[in-house]
């Protein structure tokens, strides 16, 4: 009996009693009951202000603030974790909405203080503490009206701008748009998920870190280099970017601008949250197709680190290759992200077939992963076509991609000369690609080298996963 009096195993009891006390909380999920008692309980000791946000005015108009307040508690995560809220489809395919019910209580956190918001029948009524309403009320209000903003944005149709070959001074860097619907999502694009990852986190910081550089009085903006062979997803790419911020793209044809001023107003009459696009850069450059001088691209590029009309934009410039460009478009600090987009290895092939054909896995996958090793490689646009020919019988489709790969360069050139030479064909006169673009045609074996030296199996196994994500100080700083 003695031992019921050591301190040592009283004191073990009481912690065994505590460990499974926890357990009991957690498990039956007392632990919201406690909390909530115990905030009721606090609450006691506050005095607390209410502010009440009517659904409409004094002559029944609709009440702005009403509608930006309902579109901001919808979109907080304390709307997922209340005790009951509503359940809508949206208007997306399997979409699920969040909405409030009528009279549920949302809280919410800002700057320290905690707010809750009461869903009354066309009332929203805001309770603070007393003691934080001087210093919070104001800027939260503001903070609901960007975020509101910000979200209505997203839920409206993307726009396509183009550029039109100007009539006279006043018919300068006019655009032209249609409805931007592109399908394309980070989801289906074939990339290594850890660059897909990074990007995606990197454009998601900046979408939050706009409110920081806004009140710093600095200009947000971001530009992404996507360099790579034809057919390896750059143009996707940019329509995922462009659905995933929700922004309209305005594409810039170079051989349609007059100057380098004309360039310049271009870019002031594009709207901000908007992607600017310039593809085949390297290809103007080469070529000198393009009316606007490279100092005018530059300025045009670091227009956007200088000027008013960078705010809220994204720029993105594809390239076939990046070897016969000039340096000084390269230099670090002009374009903060460079990504670089490799033929197809075997895990994009993967990707590929799981999306193209629904297989995860088939018994000929061990012979496509072999040739893939052996350095055979064409771009995932090539092996795409070859699915979707073959679509009804994914056997035949995956031996159409082997005999593709194992014919390598030459029967790729037979297999893509008429897609290539209608679709592509100007795109290859220039640099790196130039070289490329003979084995795509019929260039034969040298070509066929020269290709592999510039992208064989070295380059796509080793060097895609060091260089395709360069991150430079002003991106980090931005992130
Ligand atoms: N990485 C990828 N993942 C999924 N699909 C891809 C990928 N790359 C290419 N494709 C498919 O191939 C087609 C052509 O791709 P895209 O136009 O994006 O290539 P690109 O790199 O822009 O080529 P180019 O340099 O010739 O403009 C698209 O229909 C796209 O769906
Ligand atoms: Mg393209």
């Amino acid at each position: 009996m003695t031992i019921l009096y050591n301190p040592f195993f009283l004191l073990f009891i009481t912690f065994v009693f505590l460990f499974l006390f926890r357990v009991v909380l957690i498990k039956t999920e007392l632990i919201f009951t406690v909390k909530k008692k115990w905030r009721l309980f606090e609450d006691y000791f506050h005095v607390y202000q209410l502010f009440k946000v009517p659904k409409f005015n004094e002559s029944m108009q609709r009440n702005q603030l009403y509608h930006k307040v309902f579109v901001y508690l919808n979109s907080l995560t304390s709307v997922e974790d209340s005790d009951f809220t509503n359940l809508f489809t949206g208007k997306k395919p399997n979409e699920i909405l969040l909405r409030l019910d009528p009279n549920q209580i949302i809280e919410d956190d800002f700057l320290g203080a905690k707010i809750l918001w009461i869903n009354e029948d066309n009332n929203l009524v805001l309770k603070i503490r007393k003691a934080d309403k001087r210093r919070v009320l104001r800027p939260y209000l503001q903070h609901i009206h960007s975020i509101s903003d910000d979200l209505d944005e997203k839920k409206r149709d993307l726009k396509l701008y183009m550029n039109v070959v100007g009539h006279g001074d006043d018919q300068k860097g006019r655009w032209r748009c249609v409805p931007f619907t592109h399908p394309s999502t980070f989801e289906t694009i074939a990339m290594e998920s850890d660059l897909k990852n990074k990007v995606k986190s990197d454009l998601e910081s900046f979408l939050k870190a706009k409110q920081y550089y806004h009140r710093l009085g600095r200009v947000w903006k971001r530009s992404y280099l996507l360099y790579g062979p034809s057919g390896t997803g750059k143009s996707s790419f940019i329509a995922a970017l462009a659905n995933f911020l929700s922004y309209d793209v305005y594409d810039i044809d170079l051989s349609k601008v007059s100057d380098d001023s004309d360039l310049k107003l271009l870019l002031l009459q594009s709207s901000a949250k908007s992607v600017i696009v310039i593809e085949d850069l390297d290809r103007y450059l080469s070529e000198k197709s393009t009316a606007v001088s490279l100092s005018g691209i530059l300025n045009f590029m670091d227009g956007m680190l200088t000027s008013n009309c960078g705010e809220e934009r994204v720029m993105v410039f594809t390239m076939n290759g990046k070897d016969h460009v000039d340096q000084a478009v390269l230099r670090p600090g002009r374009i903060d992200v460079h990504i670089h987009f490799p033929l197809c290895d075997f895990t994009a092939f993967k990707t590929l077939a799981n999306s193209y054909l629904g297989l995860k896995d088939h018994k000929l996958f061990p012979q496509v992963e072999e040739i893939f090793q052996n350095g055979s490689s064409l771009s995932p646009a090539e092996i795409g076509e070859l699915m979707i020919a073959n679509r009804n019988s994914p056997s035949r489709a995956l031996k159409s991609v082997i005999h593709a790969l194992q014919t390598d360069g030459d029967g790729r050139g037979a297999l893509n000369i008429g897609r290539r030479s209608t679709e592509n064909g100007p795109r290859k006169l220039s640099g790196e690609m130039g070289e490329g673009s003979g084995v795509f045609g019929k260039e034969g074996a040298n070509a066929v080298k020269e290709f592999k030296k510039l992208y064989g199996l070295l380059r796509v196994k080793s060097s895609r996963k060091s260089q395709s994500f360069d991150l430079n100080g002003d991106q980090k700083e931005g992130g």
